[in-house]
């Protein structure tokens, strides 16, 4: 079983476009999980064009309502969002190498040039007692390295396994990313994924059992325009029991 934590960003957005607290993220989140989702994600910008440093906030006090079920906060750790996550102390904190301007995220981390930035914020992120996390593209031959710059676990950055899905490679693609997994898994860690995975793709990726949580957004709310939120989030719980 993989577990599903909802990233709300595009709820935020959503909420932002009109100046109104309508949707309500905090609303949302607590019907994610009462419809059984493991955790809630989101990704707070530097511009917070959709979820925000308050969202950070906000979600902490409602995942004490929901023992076990998980907040994990992702992002760039620049000065303001490390205070934030160092204050929020969310169960997870998943690192991505975005720049502030970027339109999504699209790269994982370069953790031989960049270790020693991160080592010091793993360390203190770890010492508050929150998971770690490095978004990482699906290279097995630096999973070693993520593990001894002090990561607890990667996340697989799977926008080009959700494009080759359906497609002739698919295959191979597919076994890259299990043996970066694999790797991770040997390492030491464990696996996260995530980013642009959808009700089709989602489940080839975890049934061999090496992803720990995915966690999806974009799709997810794409989907719930058809579907329906709650029919949405069941059918991903479907996919990955
Ligand atoms: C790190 C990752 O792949 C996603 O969590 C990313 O946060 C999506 O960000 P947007 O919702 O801003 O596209
Ligand atoms: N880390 C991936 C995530 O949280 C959501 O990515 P997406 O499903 O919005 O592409």
């Amino acid at each position: 079983m993989t577990h599903l934590s909802v990233n709300l960003n595009k709820i935020g957005l959503l909420r932002n476009s009109r100046g109104r607290d309508y949707p309500n993220l905090i609303d949302m989140a607590e019907r994610t999980l009462e419809l059984g989702a493991f955790g809630i994600t989101i990704h707070p910008r530097p511009d917070q064009r959709h979820a925000t440093y308050q969202d950070a906030y906000d979600l902490k006090t409602l995942l004490k309502r929901f023992p076990g079920a998980e907040l994990n906060v992702e992002g760039f750790p620049d000065a303001q969002f490390l205070d934030v996550v160092l204050e929020v102390e969310p169960d997870q904190c998943t690192l991505v190498p975005d720049d502030p301007n970027q339109l999504t995220s699209d790269h994982g981390w370069n953790i031989a040039r960049d270790q020693d930035a991160l080592r010091p914020v793993i360390a203190k992120l770890k010492a508050k007692g929150i998971r770690v996390v490095l978004f990482m593209d699906p290279e097995a031959e630096n999973m070693a390295l993520a593990k001894e710059v002090g990561a607890d676990r990667v996340e697989l950055y799977t926008e080009a396994y959700a494009n080759s899905f359906g497609k002739d490679g698919f295959t191979e693609v597919l076994e890259t990313y299990q043996h970066a997994a694999q790797a991770a898994l040997d390492a030491g860690l464990e696996v996260n994924a995530g980013h642009d995975l959808d009700l089709n793709n989602v489940q080839a990726l975890c049934e061999q059992g090496r992803i720990m949580e995915v966690s999806i957004g974009h799709a997810l709310t794409v989907e719930a325009l058809d579907l329906g939120w709650n029919n949405v989030v069941k059918a991903y719980l479907e996919k990955l029991a």
